[in-house]
């Protein structure tokens, strides 16, 4: 089988959309596509073809996502399908292989992200698991907060048409995200077709999606979008739900009122709260953490496509000053010696012999400040030349707080 990769074609959207629906056994009603083709940017996807015949394709979205230090472009890889009748013959290494040059190639971004479907398909593409995210199940009955738990008179908590209430919650969204590493900047688009849309597929059984807005006279400083579903067990008990779907805030305060609301919903005896930040301020605040029943998940997984722009354009948390030794087989331009400087954030090419060798999905997971370089390093993943050098990146690389893209692309 020859497989070519080229990108789509101006009418080739539907054959796009029929291999990424088969691909996922997607259950979505097939109108749904045109809501995902309103962030698609058709010039940006890849497709791959057996002779005349789609088999295959991958996407990319511009983002400006969040690292340590501020925003960057990134490019969000999404929409990666191959059709069953072709897999694992090498359709989705020749689609990654193409899309990665192409990236270096075009020079917009030095750094690509995605949510992956399966843990263990994008390593062997150098994409390491940056962030890790938490899933909790809340039994209300166990929810109450600390006595320390902050409050502020002047906040007021109100119930919103999502639709109506999006200014406000572009507002806190977009206070909180500069301040994260792994969130990204969403689009008019972004928010309408996939933060707030509210068909029946997308309730899956549940209720409409409802927010919560915690405000003052200023405007937004928190929300809550949400499903609900009440229901009573067979004594007359109450055991209805509310499954979580997005929870920010601006400031303390904001964000213990709004999951109060949350919490003390009446007839819902528990929280399903998905994808949390793994230093989500809540295990500070429930008296009983316990009761958070929390769930570890892969989030973001990070591949530096240029790694001497990506290393240069973040910020460092302790000074180093270290000869890397890259190693990177899909992107060969990589392979070779960097000499990074933390202060000035300078990374360059180098003939001097290196500190540590590294592989650079290794490097990608360390990214965004989440996943220790010295834990990769016990694992035998990370060669020390010269003593201590690992501890000096381990602790350049750290930051606080930890990443989280809240919503898959
Ligand atoms: C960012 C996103 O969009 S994530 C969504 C990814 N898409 C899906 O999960 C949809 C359903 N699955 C598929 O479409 C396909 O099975 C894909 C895309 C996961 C894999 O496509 P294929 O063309 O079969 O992959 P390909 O043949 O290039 O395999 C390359 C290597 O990855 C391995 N691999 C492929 N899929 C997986 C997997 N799901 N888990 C672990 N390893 C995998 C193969 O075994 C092969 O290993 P090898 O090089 O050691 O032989």
């Amino acid at each position: 089988m020859s497989i070519t990769v080229r990108p789509l074609g101006g009418s080739e959207w539907p054959a796009f959309v029929a291999v990424d629906y088969e691909a996922f056994s997607a259950t979505y009603p097939l109108e749904m596509a045109d809501r995902w083709r309103e962030v698609v940017e058709l010039d940006r996807l890849l497709t791959a073809f057996d002779g005349d015949l789609m088999v295959g394709g991958a996407g990319a979205l511009s983002f400006e996502m969040t690292v340590p230090g501020g925003p960057i472009p990134v490019a969000g890889v999404t929409s990666v399908g191959v059709l069953p009748s072709h897999r694992r013959r090498g359709v989705l290494t020749a689609l990654m292989t193409r899309q990665l040059h192409g990236l270096h190639e075009d020079g917009r971004e030095a750094v690509a992200a995605l949510y992956a479907s399966q843990a263990g398909i994008y390593g062997r593409f150098g994409y390491g698991r940056a962030a890790d995210t938490l899933s909790f199940r809340i039994p209300t009955h166990g929810s109450a907060f600390t006595r320390s738990a902050p409050a502020d008179p002047a906040l007021r908590l109100r119930v919103a048409a999502p639709a109506d209430a999006l200014p406000g919650l572009r507002r806190v969204y977009d206070a909180v995200r500069p301040g994260r590493p792994g969130m990204y900047a969403r689009s008019d688009g972004f928010w309408k077709t996939e933060i707030i849309p509210d068909t029946e597929h997308d309730r899956g059984g549940m209720g409409p999606l409802r927010c919560l807005i915690a405000e003052d006279a200023t405007g937004a400083r928190g929300y809550a979008l949400f499903r609900a579903k009440a229901g009573w067990n067979e004594h007359g008990v109450p055991d209805g739900e509310v499954r979580l779907l997005e929870l920010m805030a601006s400031d303390p305060a904001a964000y213990a009122l709004v999951w109060r609301g949350v919490l003390d919903r009446d007839l819902c005896s528990v929280v399903h709260a998905g994808r949390r930040p793994v230093d989500d301020p809540i295990m500070h605040l429930l008296a009983e953490p316990r009761q958070l029943n929390a769930v570890w998940l892969d989030d973001l997984w990070i591949r530096l496509v240029d790694v001497d722009r990506a290393l240069a354009a973040r910020a460092y948390a302790a000074p180093a000053d270290l000869v890397l030794e890259i190693e990177d087989e899909v992107c060969p331009w990589n392979a070779g010696r960097l000499r990074l400087v933390t202060g000035k954030a300078s990374c360059e090419p180098t003939g001097a012999p290196p500190d540590l060798t590294l592989p650079v999905d290794v490097l990608g997971a360390a990214y965004l400040g989440g996943r220790p370089l010295r834990a990769a390093a016990d694992a035998g993943l990370v060669r020390e030349h010269r003593p201590g050098a690992l501890r000096e990146l381990s602790a350049a690389m750290a930051w606080d707080p930890a990443p989280w893209g809240c919503r898959v692309f």
